[in-house]
């Protein structure tokens, strides 16, 4: 058996268009969907990450700002200027760039963001709210990979996932949004023993580590579903996910390649989460 692709680039490509049609309605009512990326120091990696976000959040017809600040940016500097934008009407999502500088206290900074405009879905309000079902944002990238199944028309009721990973901003949110679909749910992490064990009975499998190879063929039941979420640099410097692509498709049913899988997806939710905040203002 070999693997079907769940095309990212295309199905981040069809969210983006659904996004501008939506942004066209929303302005004819006289809103225009405003984000605020702060970016603070010059890491290459976000520098990269935020110009494709205002790049896109443009194409699809949002007003985007980009506030670049130097690393030396002190903490109640940045806090203030979320406060100036917590204020501001004309900005509907505000998102902060990770990883922040050391001398700054990114969980204070995530707090001090608006829950109205918490885009990214990183405030314990959204963590709540995503917890408890009610309405609030998700965070994009576990976001993205539920859109991702449903786009093979997947259903999750009665399955059973494993995520790899406990991270406040992936690992754990995917497991809620699973569960919420009635799927069982086991999160897996570094101190799992015989993590192969699990895997192999999963039907869905989120790969969400941040290291190389953490799953192989010998650790995938025929047939899954395997979702990639890492991004990571093999030997030659090339982008490469936490699974061992080449050899799990050999099992899998279907699989997220890296790139062109769940991160063009991340980037197209945080344009769903603005115009939804710009629709519910
Ligand atoms: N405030 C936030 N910070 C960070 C987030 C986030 O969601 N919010 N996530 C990551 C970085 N990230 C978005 O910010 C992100 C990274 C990569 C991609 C992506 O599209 N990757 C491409 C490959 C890009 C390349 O060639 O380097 C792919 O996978 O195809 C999207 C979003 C940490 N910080």
């Amino acid at each position: 058996m070999t693997a079907e692709l769940i095309d990212g680039n295309a199905l981040a490509a069809r969210t983006r268009a659904d996004v501008a049609r939506r942004v066209q309605a929303l302005k004819a009512r006289g809103v225009t969907p405003g984000l605020a990326v702060i970016l603070v120091g010059e890491d290459p990696a976000s520098q990269v990450y935020v110009r494709h976000k205002v790049k896109d959040s443009e194409e699809a017809g949002l007003n985007s700002v980009l506030e670049r600040h130097p690393a030396t940016l002190s903490e109640a500097e940045l806090l203030a200027r979320i406060e100036a934008l917590n204020r501001d009407p004309a900005i509907h999502g505000i998102l902060v760039q990770l990883p922040l500088p050391r001398h700054i206290d990114a969980a204070r900074v995530i707090e001090s963001i608006s829950p109205a405009k918490d885009v990214d879905g990183f405030h314990v309000a959204s963590a709540g709210a995503l917890m408890t079902g009610q309405p609030g944002f998700w965070p994009c990238t576990p976001y993205g990979c539920m859109k991702m199944l449903d786009s093979i028309g997947y259903e999750l009721r009665g399955k059973h996932a494993v995520v790899i990973g406990r991270s406040n901003i992936v690992g754990k949110p995917m497991a809620m949004m699973l569960l919420a679909r009635s799927a069982t749910v086991t999160i897996c992490h570094s101190a799992t023993q015989d993590l192969g064990a699990l895997t192999r009975q999963a039907d869905v499998v989120v790969a969400a580590v941040g290291k190389r190879n953490v799953l192989t063929a010998d650790m995938v039941k025929p047939g899954a579903v395997i979702i990639d979420v890492g991004m990571n640099r093999n030997d030659e410097g090339k982008l490469c996910g936490d699974v061992d692509f080449e050899t799990v498709r050999q099992v899998a049913g279907w699989i997220t390649p890296v790139p062109g899988g769940v991160g063009p997806m991340t980037r197209a939710m945080l344009l769903v989460n603005t115009l939804e905040a710009a629709e519910r203002s």
